[in-house]
């Protein structure tokens, strides 16, 4: 199964936390499950992604948040359109993004981040995402995506 991100076109990808050519990004990859209706991505925060000693930064908890959103709020209008994104990509950007800290994220295991389309209306999609160290939920999140037109940022 190809990642979300990979779909995108080079001119979509250059995001820190997802685009396939930003050589110092996260490099972020999600995965959709159509039968469940939820997305799935994981990644190992590194030493120099700590907060306190032996915990995440809460940035970084954010951005992958942020980033499995936008991917979740592509394959699940994707999903729920009919659409084959590696014929018709779709790129959302944030418009909102509300994270809550649960309890300290470990540093050092996998995270695994699981995201749920709320509502898929137009050109919005509202999406909720957890973040889990094992078997510990840490981070919950919640974020309203727009999906871009052409004229971007003009
Ligand atoms: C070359 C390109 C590369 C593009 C490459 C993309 C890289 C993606 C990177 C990953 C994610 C990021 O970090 S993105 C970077 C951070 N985000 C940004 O810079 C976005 C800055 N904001 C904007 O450009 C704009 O505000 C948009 C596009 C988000 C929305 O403006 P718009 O296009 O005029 O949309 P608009 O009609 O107002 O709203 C559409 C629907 O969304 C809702 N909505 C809009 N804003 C909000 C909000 N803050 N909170 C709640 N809901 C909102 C509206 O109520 C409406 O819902 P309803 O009435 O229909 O129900």
């Amino acid at each position: 199964m190809k990642a979300i991100q990979l779909h995108y076109p080079p001119e979509w990808a250059h995001c820190y936390g997802c685009g396939y050519l930003n050589p110092m990004g996260l490099h972020l990859q999600t995965y959709w499950n159509r039968e469940r209706k939820e997305s799935r991505t994981a990644f190992t925060p590194s030493p120099h992604h700590t907060a306190i000693p032996g915990f995440v930064y809460g940035g970084l908890l954010a951005s992958l948040v942020d980033c499995h959103a936008t991917a979740t709020a592509a394959a699940a209008k994707a999903d729920a359109e009919g659409l084959d994104l590696e014929k018709t990509p779709l790129r959302f950007v944030t418009a909102s993004l509300k994270v809550d800290y649960l309890k300290p994220t470990p540093l050092g295991p996998e995270l695994v981040l699981v995201g749920r389309a709320r509502e898929v209306k137009g050109r919005k999609v509202v999406v909720e995402a957890e973040v889990y160290a094992g078997e510990a939920l840490t981070v919950r999140g919640e974020a309203v995506l727009v999906q871009i037109t052409e004229g971007f940022g003009g």
